[in-house]
């Protein structure tokens, strides 16, 4: 699975993306250590907050079916973008808790921009189960 191969599923996820307020469609492809791709699409609620972005959506059901935390190879994340999608950072704390921190993260547009970063890269100074245990907690 290459990376072209990942955001292409990422965009075959988009179309699933469940969006009647902001009508903006996201979709992510998590690739797992089997090689198996993972979907992920925005599912938004009437009360907003209960939004679920397409990039948790992908990790949240990769984590539900067994996989386990810092097993995954590569996310990539797909929007109708000027320049490639940013993903928020409720899901940049996400992928520091779930993915390693030189995970590859592939951010594309449906215009074809495209950039290759990692998860730490992401969230630099990241708060983490290291912060919680460093004071006893
Ligand atoms: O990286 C992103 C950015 C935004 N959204 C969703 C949340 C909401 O449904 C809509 C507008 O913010 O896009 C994602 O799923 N991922
Ligand atoms: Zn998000």
């Amino acid at each position: 699975m290459n990376q072209q191969e990942l955001i292409e599923h990422a965009k075959e996820a988009m179309k699933r993306a469940y969006t009647p307020y902001s009508n903006f469609q996201v979709g992510a492809a998590l690739l797992d250590a089997d090689g198996h791709v993972h979907y992920g699409c925005n599912i938004e609620n009437a009360a907003y907050g209960p939004t679920n972005c397409a990039e948790r959506t992908a990790m949240f059901r990769a984590i539900a079916d067994g996989h386990k935390a810092g097993s995954f190879k590569a996310i990539a994340v797909m929007g109708d973008t000027e320049g490639p999608i940013s993903p928020c950072g409720v899901c940049r704390q996400v992928l520091v808790e779930l993915c390693a921190p030189d995970m590859p993260v592939y951010l594309g547009s449906l215009k074809g921009d495209f950039v290759k970063t990692t998860v730490s890269a992401l969230l630099p100074g990241a708060f983490t189960t290291k912060d919680l245990h460093s004071n006893g907690g």
